[in-house]
């Protein structure tokens, strides 16, 4: 008999928990059924990517998660835990420096000015930016600007990252570049993560689980763990041929709903 050890992160708290969740715009004959009875659950310090077609309902879900928008049914539990959302676009302030914006969720809570400039401070040396504080964001390039993003994002001392495509925009090289420091920073910080994204190899690069949804409405269709060791590169014939298989079963259920 084989003894198989439970895994710390499968066993651990669940931070996020959906059960039935379902999701609609408008009503009556206007009525959009994004997402139909979708039941998830993330644990504590994992790292979960979701992934579907386009207008599946990935970021109506990660909206739900933040508290930006109400379920229509089932329930949906955050245990009154904090989020942070990051996009696609780094939203910075033109007119603050880099570190005023990392400074600004800090100052919004009432954090006392010296403490928040030496906590921008860490933030930027976490994200390898700790030279750049007085730059504007207009100075830097993208990557750096996502950077920024992601140290303002943890300036809110958050139990929970949602991220929405954050490097979408992005060269390869400047994302491959970021998919490190934020497995990095994930680590240490022992962040929960909730990532969206297009990029079937991006996601088992990254992920504890790729969550697959189905095309709208939205439905979990597959949970794939990803074990291979970390940190992964996503060139790695490891990475390429999980992300075959999951890129399989995504356009099988895109050719169906083609149908
Ligand atoms: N505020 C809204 N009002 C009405 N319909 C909406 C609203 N937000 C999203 N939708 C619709 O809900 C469906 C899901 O949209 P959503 O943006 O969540 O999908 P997505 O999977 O994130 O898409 P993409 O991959 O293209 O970014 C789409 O049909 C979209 O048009």
């Amino acid at each position: 008999m084989t003894t198989v050890e439970a895994d710390p992160v499968q066993t651990g708290q669940a931070v996020v928990s959906l059960d039935s969740v379902s999701k609609q715009y408008g009503s009556g004959s206007n009525a959009l059924l994004a997402l139909d009875k979708v039941s998830l659950t993330v644990r504590k310090g994992e790292f979960v990517c979701l992934l579907g077609a386009s207008g599946c309902g990935k970021s109506t879900l990660l909206s739900l998660i933040a508290g930006l928008d109400r379920i229509s049914a089932g329930t949906l539990d955050i245990g009154g835990r904090h989020v942070s959302l990051m996009f696609q676009e780094a939203a910075l302030f033109p007119w603050l420096s880099v570190s005023g914006n990392v400074e600004l969720p800090m100052r919004l809570r009432g954090v006392a000015r010296a403490e928040r400039k030496q906590r921008a401070g860490e933030l930027l040396e976490i994200v390898r930016l700790k030279d750049f504080g007085g730059k504007r964001p207009h100075e830097l390039s993208g990557g750096m600007r996502q950077r920024v993003a992601l140290a303002r994002a943890l300036a809110q001392n958050a139990d929970i990252l949602l991220m929405d495509e954050p490097f979408g925009a992005l060269d390869a090289m400047t994302r491959d570049i970021l998919h490190d420091e934020l497995e990095r920073i994930w680590r240490e910080q022992e962040l929960t993560v909730v990532f969206v994204t297009h990029n079937v190899r991006e996601a088992v690069r990254l992920g504890d689980r790729v969550i697959l949804l189905s095309s709208r409405p939205g439905r979990v269709i597959e949970d794939f763990p990803i074990t291979h060791e970390r940190p992964r590169r996503i060139d790695s014939p490891e990475v390429a041929g999980q992300a075959a298989e999951i890129t399989d079963r995504l356009r099988a259920e895109v050719a169906r709903h083609a149908n």
